[in-house]
Protein backbone atom coordinates (compact mmCIF):
# COMPACT_ATOMS: atom_id res chain seq x y z
CA UNK A 1 0.00 0.00 0.00
CA UNK A 2 1.49 3.62 -0.55
CA UNK A 3 0.54 6.45 1.12
CA UNK A 4 0.93 10.03 1.99
CA UNK A 5 -0.11 9.58 6.05
CA UNK A 6 -2.43 7.65 7.96
CA UNK A 7 -6.07 9.16 9.38
CA UNK A 8 -8.45 7.41 11.92
CA UNK A 9 -11.79 9.73 11.16
CA UNK A 10 -13.79 9.11 14.44
CA UNK A 11 -17.01 10.17 13.10
CA UNK A 12 -18.42 9.88 9.64
CA UNK A 13 -20.96 11.64 8.90
CA UNK A 14 -21.74 14.33 5.85
CA UNK A 15 -18.79 16.87 7.11
CA UNK A 16 -16.64 13.48 7.71
CA UNK A 17 -17.34 12.63 3.81
CA UNK A 18 -16.04 15.69 2.36
CA UNK A 19 -12.91 16.18 4.63
CA UNK A 20 -12.23 12.03 3.60
CA UNK A 21 -12.27 13.40 -0.38
CA UNK A 22 -10.08 16.07 0.53
CA UNK A 23 -7.79 14.26 2.42
CA UNK A 24 -7.55 11.52 -0.31
CA UNK A 25 -6.68 13.90 -2.90
CA UNK A 26 -3.69 14.27 -0.94
CA UNK A 27 -2.79 10.80 -0.63
CA UNK A 28 -4.08 9.65 2.85
CA UNK A 29 -4.89 6.34 3.70
CA UNK A 30 -8.46 6.82 5.69
CA UNK A 31 -10.45 4.68 8.31
CA UNK A 32 -13.53 6.12 8.96
CA UNK A 33 -15.36 5.51 12.25
CA UNK A 34 -18.91 5.79 13.54
CA UNK A 35 -21.56 3.92 15.88
CA UNK A 36 -23.46 3.31 12.51
CA UNK A 37 -22.55 1.39 9.75
CA UNK A 38 -22.61 2.17 5.61
CA UNK A 39 -21.77 6.47 7.25
CA UNK A 40 -21.87 9.09 4.20
CA UNK A 41 -17.57 9.03 5.20
CA UNK A 42 -17.07 5.14 4.81
CA UNK A 43 -18.43 4.88 1.34
CA UNK A 44 -15.29 7.07 -0.03
CA UNK A 45 -12.99 5.92 3.01
CA UNK A 46 -10.28 3.05 2.54
CA UNK A 47 -11.10 1.25 5.86
CA UNK A 48 -14.26 1.46 8.47
CA UNK A 49 -15.08 0.68 11.79
CA UNK A 50 -18.15 0.23 13.27
CA UNK A 51 -18.42 1.29 17.26
CA UNK A 52 -19.41 3.45 19.77
CA UNK A 53 -16.81 6.19 20.27
CA UNK A 54 -18.37 6.90 23.45
CA UNK A 55 -17.03 3.26 24.95
CA UNK A 56 -13.31 4.08 25.81
CA UNK A 57 -11.76 0.30 25.93
CA UNK A 58 -13.09 0.29 22.48
CA UNK A 59 -11.78 3.36 21.16
CA UNK A 60 -8.18 2.69 22.50
CA UNK A 61 -8.31 -0.75 20.85
CA UNK A 62 -9.37 0.41 17.11
CA UNK A 63 -6.85 3.09 17.32
CA UNK A 64 -3.98 0.74 18.64
CA UNK A 65 -5.01 -1.42 16.07
CA UNK A 66 -5.06 1.23 13.26
CA UNK A 67 -1.85 2.96 15.01
CA UNK A 68 -2.97 6.02 12.97
CA UNK A 69 -0.51 9.10 12.17
CA UNK A 70 -3.38 11.30 12.88
CA UNK A 71 -6.86 11.12 15.16
CA UNK A 72 -9.26 13.44 13.68
CA UNK A 73 -12.48 13.94 15.56
CA UNK A 74 -15.37 14.79 13.63
CA UNK A 75 -18.93 14.57 16.14
CA UNK A 76 -19.43 15.52 19.96
CA UNK A 77 -19.72 11.88 20.84
CA UNK A 78 -16.14 10.74 21.73
CA UNK A 79 -14.60 9.62 24.91
CA UNK A 80 -11.94 12.62 24.67
CA UNK A 81 -10.43 11.35 28.15
CA UNK A 82 -8.98 8.15 26.03
CA UNK A 83 -7.75 11.06 23.68
CA UNK A 84 -5.87 12.71 26.59
CA UNK A 85 -4.35 9.78 27.75
CA UNK A 86 -3.10 8.32 23.97
CA UNK A 87 -2.01 11.85 23.29
CA UNK A 88 0.29 11.91 26.63
CA UNK A 89 1.16 8.86 25.36
CA UNK A 90 2.35 10.34 21.50
CA UNK A 91 -0.68 9.87 19.53
CA UNK A 92 -1.58 13.24 17.86
CA UNK A 93 -5.08 14.29 17.96
CA UNK A 94 -6.15 16.70 15.90
CA UNK A 95 -6.34 19.71 16.44
CA UNK A 96 -5.27 18.64 20.20
CA UNK A 97 -6.86 16.61 23.04
CA UNK A 98 -7.31 19.46 25.16
CA UNK A 99 -9.32 21.31 22.10
CA UNK A 100 -11.58 18.24 21.87
CA UNK A 101 -12.54 17.79 25.43
CA UNK A 102 -13.03 21.54 25.82
CA UNK A 103 -15.28 21.16 22.88
CA UNK A 104 -16.67 17.82 23.59
CA UNK A 105 -19.56 19.46 25.97
CA UNK A 106 -20.61 23.12 25.75
CA UNK A 107 -19.28 23.97 29.29
CA UNK A 108 -15.65 23.13 28.99
CA UNK A 109 -15.00 25.82 26.10
CA UNK A 110 -17.66 28.23 27.39
CA UNK A 111 -15.78 28.28 30.67
CA UNK A 112 -12.45 28.98 28.91
CA UNK A 113 -13.73 31.36 26.64
CA UNK A 114 -15.61 33.73 29.21
CA UNK A 115 -13.63 32.68 32.75
CA UNK A 116 -10.09 32.34 31.55
CA UNK A 117 -10.17 34.02 28.44
CA UNK A 118 -12.07 36.96 29.40
CA UNK A 119 -13.71 36.58 25.74
CA UNK A 120 -17.44 38.49 25.73
CA UNK A 121 -20.37 35.85 25.82
CA UNK A 122 -24.05 35.83 26.42
CA UNK A 123 -24.59 35.74 30.70
CA UNK A 124 -24.78 32.07 31.55
CA UNK A 125 -25.01 29.45 34.29
CA UNK A 126 -25.50 25.43 34.62
CA UNK A 127 -27.68 23.28 36.08
CA UNK A 128 -27.99 19.62 37.33
CA UNK A 129 -31.71 19.61 38.80
CA UNK A 130 -34.87 21.71 37.98
CA UNK A 131 -33.92 23.81 41.31
CA UNK A 132 -30.73 24.56 40.05
CA UNK A 133 -32.46 25.77 36.72
CA UNK A 134 -34.71 27.66 38.33
CA UNK A 135 -31.65 29.56 39.86
CA UNK A 136 -29.79 29.81 36.95
CA UNK A 137 -32.80 31.45 35.38
CA UNK A 138 -33.09 34.27 38.09
CA UNK A 139 -29.67 34.85 36.71
CA UNK A 140 -29.77 35.40 33.41
CA UNK A 141 -33.36 36.60 33.06
CA UNK A 142 -35.98 35.71 30.46
CA UNK A 143 -36.17 35.10 27.55
CA UNK A 144 -33.42 32.42 28.07
CA UNK A 145 -32.18 29.44 26.11
CA UNK A 146 -31.51 25.95 27.91
CA UNK A 147 -29.74 23.17 25.94
CA UNK A 148 -27.75 19.81 27.35
CA UNK A 149 -24.04 20.36 27.96
CA UNK A 150 -23.40 17.13 25.56
CA UNK A 151 -25.37 17.62 22.52
CA UNK A 152 -25.34 19.23 18.83
CA UNK A 153 -27.14 20.14 15.94
CA UNK A 154 -30.11 21.87 18.42
CA UNK A 155 -30.52 18.60 19.94
CA UNK A 156 -32.34 19.05 23.62
CA UNK A 157 -32.80 22.72 22.76
CA UNK A 158 -35.15 25.14 24.07
CA UNK A 159 -36.06 28.92 24.16
CA UNK A 160 -37.88 29.46 27.75
CA UNK A 161 -40.19 33.20 27.80
CA UNK A 162 -41.16 32.74 31.66
CA UNK A 163 -40.89 30.50 34.47
CA UNK A 164 -43.59 28.41 33.39
CA UNK A 165 -41.79 26.90 30.85
CA UNK A 166 -38.31 25.85 32.72
CA UNK A 167 -39.89 22.46 33.71
CA UNK A 168 -40.53 21.30 30.24
CA UNK A 169 -37.26 22.45 28.64
CA UNK A 170 -35.21 20.93 31.09
CA UNK A 171 -36.93 17.94 31.04
CA UNK A 172 -36.79 17.84 27.05
CA UNK A 173 -32.94 18.69 27.59
CA UNK A 174 -32.33 15.96 29.59
CA UNK A 175 -34.20 13.01 27.33
CA UNK A 176 -31.94 14.30 24.19
CA UNK A 177 -28.68 15.05 25.55
CA UNK A 178 -26.05 12.47 24.45
CA UNK A 179 -23.79 10.60 26.92
CA UNK A 180 -24.54 10.23 30.22
CA UNK A 181 -24.49 13.31 32.69
CA UNK A 182 -27.89 15.28 33.06
CA UNK A 183 -26.23 18.74 32.63
CA UNK A 184 -27.54 21.87 30.95
CA UNK A 185 -26.49 25.02 30.11
CA UNK A 186 -29.01 28.30 30.62
CA UNK A 187 -28.14 31.28 28.50
CA UNK A 188 -29.28 34.75 28.73
CA UNK A 189 -30.87 34.98 24.99
CA UNK A 190 -28.98 37.01 22.98
CA UNK A 191 -31.33 39.33 20.15
CA UNK A 192 -29.15 39.20 18.12
CA UNK A 193 -29.03 41.37 14.19
CA UNK A 194 -27.27 38.60 12.77
CA UNK A 195 -25.07 35.40 13.44
CA UNK A 196 -21.60 34.25 11.74
CA UNK A 197 -19.19 31.38 11.65
CA UNK A 198 -15.97 32.48 11.46
CA UNK A 199 -14.06 29.69 10.00
CA UNK A 200 -10.53 29.89 11.57
CA UNK A 201 -7.28 27.68 10.51
CA UNK A 202 -4.87 27.40 12.81
CA UNK A 203 -1.50 26.14 10.82
CA UNK A 204 2.13 25.89 10.40
CA UNK A 205 2.56 29.15 9.17
CA UNK A 206 -0.27 31.24 11.89
CA UNK A 207 -3.52 31.34 11.91
CA UNK A 208 -5.69 32.43 8.43
CA UNK A 209 -9.29 33.23 8.66
CA UNK A 210 -11.83 32.64 5.95
CA UNK A 211 -14.44 35.18 5.03
CA UNK A 212 -17.52 35.30 7.71
CA UNK A 213 -20.27 32.87 6.86
CA UNK A 214 -23.98 34.25 7.49
CA UNK A 215 -26.36 31.70 8.67
CA UNK A 216 -29.72 31.18 9.51
CA UNK A 217 -30.97 28.42 12.22
CA UNK A 218 -33.81 26.59 13.03
CA UNK A 219 -34.66 24.65 15.72
CA UNK A 220 -31.35 25.21 17.05
CA UNK A 221 -29.74 23.57 13.65
CA UNK A 222 -29.10 25.29 10.75
CA UNK A 223 -31.56 25.83 7.00
CA UNK A 224 -29.19 28.30 5.06
CA UNK A 225 -26.23 29.52 5.07
CA UNK A 226 -24.08 31.76 2.88
CA UNK A 227 -20.67 33.61 2.60
CA UNK A 228 -18.89 36.95 2.66
CA UNK A 229 -21.57 37.82 5.55
CA UNK A 230 -21.97 41.40 5.30
CA UNK A 231 -20.44 42.57 8.12
CA UNK A 232 -18.63 45.82 9.16
CA UNK A 233 -13.99 45.75 9.17
CA UNK A 234 -14.95 46.74 12.74
CA UNK A 235 -16.57 44.02 13.90
CA UNK A 236 -14.86 41.39 11.43
CA UNK A 237 -11.66 42.45 13.19
CA UNK A 238 -12.93 41.88 16.74
CA UNK A 239 -14.49 38.77 15.76
CA UNK A 240 -10.85 37.60 14.43
CA UNK A 241 -8.96 38.86 17.96
CA UNK A 242 -11.42 36.74 19.80
CA UNK A 243 -11.42 33.64 17.23
CA UNK A 244 -7.39 34.08 17.68
CA UNK A 245 -7.25 33.89 21.24
CA UNK A 246 -9.64 31.02 21.91
CA UNK A 247 -7.86 28.77 19.05
CA UNK A 248 -4.68 29.41 20.14
CA UNK A 249 -5.53 28.85 23.80
CA UNK A 250 -6.59 25.34 22.40
CA UNK A 251 -3.92 24.50 20.50
CA UNK A 252 -2.88 22.18 17.67
CA UNK A 253 -3.65 22.64 14.02
CA UNK A 254 -6.42 22.24 11.94
CA UNK A 255 -9.48 24.58 10.86
CA UNK A 256 -12.10 25.80 13.48
CA UNK A 257 -15.92 26.72 13.14
CA UNK A 258 -15.97 29.87 15.70
CA UNK A 259 -19.66 31.05 16.17
CA UNK A 260 -20.78 34.25 16.83
CA UNK A 261 -23.57 36.84 17.42
CA UNK A 262 -23.44 39.97 16.33
CA UNK A 263 -25.93 42.32 18.30
CA UNK A 264 -26.60 46.11 18.32
CA UNK A 265 -25.69 47.95 21.68
CA UNK A 266 -27.38 51.00 23.06
CA UNK A 267 -25.35 53.35 20.99
CA UNK A 268 -25.87 51.92 17.49
CA UNK A 269 -22.59 49.62 18.00
CA UNK A 270 -21.69 45.86 16.62
CA UNK A 271 -21.51 43.80 19.83
CA UNK A 272 -19.58 40.97 18.99
CA UNK A 273 -20.67 37.65 21.08
CA UNK A 274 -18.54 34.61 21.40
CA UNK A 275 -21.23 31.45 21.23
CA UNK A 276 -19.47 28.18 20.53
CA UNK A 277 -16.57 26.36 18.36
CA UNK A 278 -16.26 23.22 16.83
CA UNK A 279 -12.47 22.25 16.26
CA UNK A 280 -13.14 20.72 12.85
CA UNK A 281 -15.30 21.71 10.09
CA UNK A 282 -18.22 23.62 10.41
CA UNK A 283 -21.91 21.73 9.00
CA UNK A 284 -22.51 25.73 7.94
CA UNK A 285 -18.82 25.52 6.03
CA UNK A 286 -20.74 23.39 3.68
CA UNK A 287 -21.07 26.44 1.76
CA UNK A 288 -17.20 26.84 1.17
CA UNK A 289 -17.52 24.01 -1.36
CA UNK A 290 -18.51 26.07 -4.13
CA UNK A 291 -17.80 29.78 -2.40
CA UNK A 292 -13.58 28.88 -1.76
CA UNK A 293 -11.16 27.46 -3.84
CA UNK A 294 -10.30 25.69 -1.00
CA UNK A 295 -12.90 24.40 0.84
CA UNK A 296 -13.26 24.34 4.94
CA UNK A 297 -12.20 20.06 4.40
CA UNK A 298 -9.17 20.99 2.08
CA UNK A 299 -8.09 23.82 4.16
CA UNK A 300 -8.33 21.38 7.71
CA UNK A 301 -6.56 18.44 5.53
CA UNK A 302 -3.54 20.56 4.67
CA UNK A 303 -3.68 22.54 8.19
CA UNK A 304 -2.97 18.64 9.99
CA UNK A 305 -0.92 17.19 7.67
CA UNK A 306 1.34 20.60 7.82
CA UNK A 307 0.98 21.57 4.24
CA UNK A 308 0.67 25.79 3.47
CA UNK A 309 -2.02 27.36 3.54
CA UNK A 310 -2.77 30.83 2.13
CA UNK A 311 -2.78 33.76 4.65
CA UNK A 312 -5.56 35.09 2.75
CA UNK A 313 -8.39 32.87 1.91
CA UNK A 314 -10.50 33.91 -1.00
CA UNK A 315 -14.45 33.60 -1.63
CA UNK A 316 -16.88 34.05 -4.33
CA UNK A 317 -20.97 35.19 -3.20
CA UNK A 318 -22.45 31.31 -2.72
CA UNK A 319 -24.92 29.52 -0.73
CA UNK A 320 -26.24 26.89 0.97
CA UNK A 321 -29.36 25.33 1.74
CA UNK A 322 -30.67 21.93 3.74
CA UNK A 323 -32.39 18.92 2.48
CA UNK A 324 -34.03 17.33 5.70
CA UNK A 325 -35.89 14.08 6.07
CA UNK A 326 -39.26 14.25 7.85
CA UNK A 327 -39.75 10.76 9.17
CA UNK A 328 -38.27 7.98 10.38
CA UNK A 329 -37.30 5.21 7.21
CA UNK A 330 -35.02 2.51 6.24
CA UNK A 331 -35.41 2.79 2.46
CA UNK A 332 -35.27 6.35 1.44
CA UNK A 333 -34.64 7.15 -2.57
CA UNK A 334 -34.65 10.54 -4.13
CA UNK A 335 -35.95 12.51 -7.13
CA UNK A 336 -36.30 16.04 -8.67
CA UNK A 337 -32.07 15.83 -8.80
CA UNK A 338 -32.14 16.98 -12.54
CA UNK A 339 -34.54 19.81 -11.94
CA UNK A 340 -32.86 21.35 -8.84
CA UNK A 341 -29.74 21.32 -10.85
CA UNK A 342 -31.11 22.91 -13.89
CA UNK A 343 -30.23 27.00 -13.42
CA UNK A 344 -26.54 25.71 -12.00
CA UNK A 345 -27.06 24.72 -8.51
CA UNK A 346 -25.08 21.71 -6.96
CA UNK A 347 -26.50 19.21 -5.18
CA UNK A 348 -24.95 16.94 -2.32
CA UNK A 349 -26.85 13.76 -1.39
CA UNK A 350 -25.22 12.49 1.81
CA UNK A 351 -26.38 8.79 1.25
CA UNK A 352 -27.02 8.31 4.99
CA UNK A 353 -28.92 4.73 5.31
CA UNK A 354 -31.71 5.58 7.88
CA UNK A 355 -34.08 8.89 8.18
CA UNK A 356 -35.57 10.76 11.38
CA UNK A 357 -37.64 13.43 11.33
CA UNK A 358 -35.32 17.03 10.61
CA UNK A 359 -32.35 14.85 9.70
CA UNK A 360 -30.14 16.14 7.41
CA UNK A 361 -29.64 14.19 4.26
CA UNK A 362 -28.14 16.20 1.81
CA UNK A 363 -27.55 19.97 0.94
CA UNK A 364 -28.06 22.40 -2.20
CA UNK A 365 -24.99 24.35 -3.37
CA UNK A 366 -25.39 27.47 -5.01
CA UNK A 367 -23.20 30.50 -6.45
CA UNK A 368 -24.78 34.10 -7.78
CA UNK A 369 -23.76 37.84 -8.43
CA UNK A 370 -24.60 38.49 -4.56
CA UNK A 371 -25.24 36.52 -1.45
CA UNK A 372 -28.81 37.59 -2.07
CA UNK A 373 -29.29 35.80 -5.59
CA UNK A 374 -27.01 32.40 -4.41
CA UNK A 375 -29.49 32.42 -1.31
CA UNK A 376 -32.62 32.21 -3.13
CA UNK A 377 -30.91 29.66 -5.55
CA UNK A 378 -29.36 27.34 -2.82
CA UNK A 379 -32.92 27.52 -1.35
CA UNK A 380 -34.96 26.60 -4.87
CA UNK A 381 -32.48 23.80 -5.68
CA UNK A 382 -33.34 22.53 -1.76
CA UNK A 383 -37.13 22.42 -2.27
CA UNK A 384 -37.06 20.35 -5.76
CA UNK A 385 -35.28 17.47 -4.02
CA UNK A 386 -37.91 15.36 -2.77
CA UNK A 387 -37.92 12.49 -0.24
CA UNK A 388 -39.42 8.85 -1.26
CA UNK A 389 -40.18 6.75 1.50
CA UNK A 390 -41.28 2.98 1.15
N1 LIG B 1 -28.19 32.38 23.83
C1 LIG B 1 -28.77 32.37 22.62
N2 LIG B 1 -29.50 33.44 22.21
C2 LIG B 1 -30.10 33.44 20.99
N3 LIG B 1 -30.04 32.41 20.14
C3 LIG B 1 -29.34 31.32 20.50
C4 LIG B 1 -28.66 31.25 21.76
N4 LIG B 1 -28.05 30.06 21.83
C5 LIG B 1 -28.32 29.42 20.67
N5 LIG B 1 -29.09 30.16 19.87
C6 LIG B 1 -29.56 29.80 18.51
O1 LIG B 1 -29.52 28.38 18.37
C7 LIG B 1 -28.51 28.00 17.43
C8 LIG B 1 -27.84 26.72 17.88
O2 LIG B 1 -27.19 26.93 19.12
P1 LIG B 1 -25.78 26.30 19.42
O3 LIG B 1 -24.84 26.61 18.33
O4 LIG B 1 -25.37 26.67 20.78
O5 LIG B 1 -26.21 24.76 19.39
P2 LIG B 1 -25.55 23.47 18.80
O6 LIG B 1 -26.48 22.39 19.21
O7 LIG B 1 -24.16 23.41 19.27
O8 LIG B 1 -25.57 23.61 17.28
P3 LIG B 1 -24.41 23.16 16.23
O9 LIG B 1 -23.86 21.87 16.72
O10 LIG B 1 -25.19 23.00 14.97
O11 LIG B 1 -23.45 24.29 16.19
C9 LIG B 1 -27.57 29.19 17.34
O12 LIG B 1 -26.86 29.20 16.13
C10 LIG B 1 -28.59 30.33 17.47
O13 LIG B 1 -29.29 30.55 16.28
N1 LIG C 1 -23.61 20.50 13.77
C1 LIG C 1 -22.78 19.36 13.78
C2 LIG C 1 -22.88 18.65 12.43
O1 LIG C 1 -23.46 19.13 11.49
N2 LIG C 1 -22.27 17.46 12.35
C3 LIG C 1 -22.34 16.62 11.19
O2 LIG C 1 -23.52 15.85 11.23
C4 LIG C 1 -23.19 14.46 11.37
C5 LIG C 1 -24.21 13.73 12.20
O3 LIG C 1 -25.38 13.69 11.48
P1 LIG C 1 -26.61 12.72 11.90
O4 LIG C 1 -27.10 13.22 13.22
O5 LIG C 1 -27.58 12.89 10.79
O6 LIG C 1 -26.04 11.31 12.01
C6 LIG C 1 -21.79 14.43 11.93
O7 LIG C 1 -21.13 13.21 11.69
C7 LIG C 1 -21.18 15.62 11.21
O8 LIG C 1 -20.81 15.30 9.90
MG1 LIG D 1 -23.63 26.00 17.06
Amino acid sequence: MSFTTKILLLGSGELGREFVISAKRLGAYVIACDSYDHAPAMQVADAREVFSMLDGPRLEEVIARHKPDHVVPEVEAIRTEVLAKLEGEGVHIVPSAKAAQLTMNRDGIRDLAARELGVRTSTYDYAESFEQVQAAADKTGFPCVIKPVMSSSGKGQSTVQDAAGLETAWRYAVDNMRGDRARVIVEQFVDFEYEITLLTVAHKGGVSFCLPIGHRQERGDYRESWQPAAMSDAAIAEAQAMAKTVVEALGGYGIFGVEFFVARDDEGRDEVIFSELSPRPHDTGMVTLVSQNLSEFDLHARAIMGLPVPEQIRARPAASAVILADRESEHVSYAGLAEAMADGADIRIFGKPVTRPWRRMGVALATGGSTDEARASAVAAAGKVTLHYD
